[in-house]
Formats: structure tokens, sequence, C-alpha cells
């Protein structure tokens, strides 16, 4: 099981998606900036790291919501979610990357998300405050 780190960056009402660049896997699917923990390095530390690699962006790593594993085929993910405080920044795309967007956690476009990220979506969305 492959252990990735993503970041639900939120501004207090909008959450950032990046789109997987179409050459790599899930191309072309909106995500939640991360990437695989590699040895020696904590979830935190990971996903740390890959912010800074992918986006050139430095967050400070929040909450765990939690974790969801998928299958894509014979790959096994196991998504390990973390809520983060968008700290305002200049985002640079490095080239895992193609776009990326801000919007409303309840409006996000399900059918376009990679579909390991939606139990994580749900968690982000339960520990909002009601509407
Ligand atoms: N980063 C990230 N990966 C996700 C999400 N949802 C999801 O299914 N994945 C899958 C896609 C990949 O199969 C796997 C690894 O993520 P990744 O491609 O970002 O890993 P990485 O940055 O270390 O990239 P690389 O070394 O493979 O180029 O996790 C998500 O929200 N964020
Ligand atoms: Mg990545």
């Amino acid at each position: 099981m492959l252990n990735v780190a993503c970041a639900l960056i939120f501004d207090g009402h909008k959450l950032l998606l990046t789109r997987r660049h179409p050459n790599s896997s899930q191309g072309g699917l909106w995500e939640f900036p991360g990437g695989k923990q590699e040895p020696g390095e904590s979830l935190q530390q990971a996903l740390a790291r890959e912010l800074m690699e992918e986006l050139t962006i430095t967050q400070a790593i929040g909450p765990s919501l939690g974790y969801n594993e998928h299958h894509y085929g014979s790959k096994g993910v196991r998504l390990h979610g973390f809520l983060c405080h968008w700290r305002p920044q200049p985002i640079k795309l490095t080239g895992s990357h193609d776009q990326w967007q801000w919007v409303a956690p309840r409006q996000v476009d399900t059918t376009t998300l990679a579909p390991a990220d939606l139990p994580l979506l749900d968690a982000l969305i339960n520990a909002l405050p009601q509407e």
C-alpha cells in the first residue's frame, strides 16, 4: 500500500484543488496537492516537501482528517488528508499539475475529483460549521 499525504488547504471559504498533469496517473483529475511518503519521513514532512516541490508554497500542516484506502487497478493507495489553513503566497506550478482552482467545498465537482479523495472532502465538509 502506497502512503500518500495530501493537503486540504482551506482559506475559511474555499479549498485549493490542483489538476493532475495529463501524462500522470489519474491525469486530468483534480486532487488535493501532495505526494508519496519517502523512507524516513513523517507524513507531515512528506506533505511539506511535496507542497514546496509541486507548488512552491510553504504551509503549516494542520490536523489529520484521517485516511482513505483506494485501489486503482492493482495499485493500492492510502491517502492521508491534512487540513491546512491557507497562508497567502504566490503559487507556482512546477510540472505535476497544469491548473489550480479555489472552490467552495460543497461545490466541488466530484465527477472530476480523484475518486480516493471523496471521503476526505466529506470529512472536511463535516468539520465545517453548518450553513
Ligand atoms: N497527491 C495526491 N495524490 C492522489 C490524490 N488522490 C489520489 O488518488 N492520489 C493518487 C495519485 C497517485 O496514484 C498517487 C501518488 O500521488 P502523486 O502522484 O502525487 O505522488 P508524487 O507527487 O510523489 O509523484 P511521483 O513521484 O509519482 O511523480 O496518489 C490526491 O488528492 N493527492
Ligand atoms: Mg504529487
